[in-house]
């Protein structure tokens, strides 16, 4: 059977996967060659994004200066990037993916699969859900997740990395790491969803910690503390909410390495920095220095501050409830030491 390609999102990291995914389905016979990627339309220079994607064969917003394989293609229709894909890659901030698997709903081929590789939780009125579930429940398909120290500008760069694909099944895990992996860009699967996909989001909140260090100028061993409680927290949530989250899970690239490259050189880190040294608040912040691109790690923090409240767990959590608490509630930065 031959397998078709949809990526669902061309943002700074879903540009990064194309160029990857774009070339590796060209080395595989069952894979169809062309890549359609939705593109949220919007003009740059007064042209649409999506038609200078498919002349210049670059992102000029979200990733330039890398050049994408000709057969990916950009479509600003979302039903028809997906209408005949058995498989989804989604690659959304994760603050739009509910309402993109809302108009997916009913308009994909009964036979697809996906792969997230969104960096966040899901929260709603009746608690939090996993997006991997999420996409699950609203799609009725299988869902991965890929996660992992993956800068997106140096991974659409060539440099050396190592990323994780978590599976529920092994042959879709197998499937996707076929369009993923490379001598330069390192997959590894392993059988625990949950886990890799909770490093991914609750990474985010840290490097914000660490962002706020860095502005603070703390230096390097406040910096690893950081690094090492938030570690902590993420597994105690991890296990406290599912149990079969594994130890194994934080020693591969989504657990230390992610958290270890975010808190050095993520856009959470730059913003939480900026955030210390200009007194601005995170939303300006975000819209002065990331040119449309957008920050996880401060919302996912108040999504997680909303579930710890609400089950009276934010003393279990003091690192993750203080950074939410500068972030929101106008507290003073020294507080991500004081208040530990
Ligand atoms: N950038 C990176 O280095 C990495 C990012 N990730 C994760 O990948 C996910 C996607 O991140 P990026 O590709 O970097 O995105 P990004 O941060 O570059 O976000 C901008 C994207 O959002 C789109 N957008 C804006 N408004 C929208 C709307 N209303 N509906 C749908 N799309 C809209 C824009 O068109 C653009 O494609 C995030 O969860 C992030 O945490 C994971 C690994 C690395
Ligand atoms: O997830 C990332 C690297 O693995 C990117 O982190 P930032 O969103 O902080 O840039």
């Amino acid at each position: 059977m031959t397998e078709k390609v949809a990526l669902i999102g061309s943002g700074n990291w879903g540009s990064a996967v194309a160029k990857i995914v774009g070339t590796n389905v060209k080395n595989f016979t069952h894979f169809d060659k062309e890549v359609k990627m939705w593109v949220y339309e919007e003009q740059v220079n007064g042209q649409n994004l999506t038609d200078i994607i498919n002349t210049k064969h670059e992102n000029v917003k979200y990733l330039p200066g890398i050049k994408l394989p000709e057969n990916v293609v950009a479509c600003p229709d979302l039903i028809r990037t997906c209408a005949d894909a058995t498989m989804l890659v989604f690659v959304v901030p994760h603050q739009f993916v509910v309402s993109v698997c809302k108009q997916l709903k009913g308009n994909i081929p009964d036979n697809c699969k996906a792969i997230s590789l969104i960096k966040g939780i899901d929260v709603n009125d009746h608690g939090f859900r996993l997006i991997t579930d999420m996409i699950q429940d609203s799609l009725g398909i299988r869902s991965c997740v890929l996660s992992g120290a993956n800068i997106a500008t140096e991974v659409a760069e060539g440099r050396f990395c190592e990323t994780t694909i978590g599976y529920r099944n092994r042959t879709d895990g197998e499937l996707f790491k076929e369009i993923f992996h490379t001598r330069n860009f390192r997959v590894n699967i392993i059988e625990d969803v949950i886990g890799v996909e909770l490093c991914g989001a609750l990474k985010n909140i840290i490097a914000v910690g660490g962002g706020l260090v860095d502005g603070l100028k703390l230096g390097a061993n406040t910096k690893a503390a950081i690094i090492r409680i938030g570690l902590y927290e993420m597994r105690k949530f991890a296990q406290m909410f599912y149990k079969d989250v594994k130890d194994e899970t934080f020693f591969e690239s989504c657990g230390v390495a992610d958290l270890i490259t975010t808190c050095a050189g993520g856009r959470n880190r730059k913003v939480a920095e900026a955030h210390v040294t200009t007194g601005k608040s995170f939303d300006q912040l975000e819209l002065e220095m990331l040119n449309g691109q957008k920050l996880q790690g401060t919302s996912t923090a108040k999504d997680m501050y909303g579930i710890l409240s609400k089950k009276g767990l934010c003393h279990e959590f003091p690192l993750m409830t203080t950074i939410y608490r500068i972030c929101y509630e106008n507290l003073p930065s020294i507080k991500i030491v004081e208040d530990i």
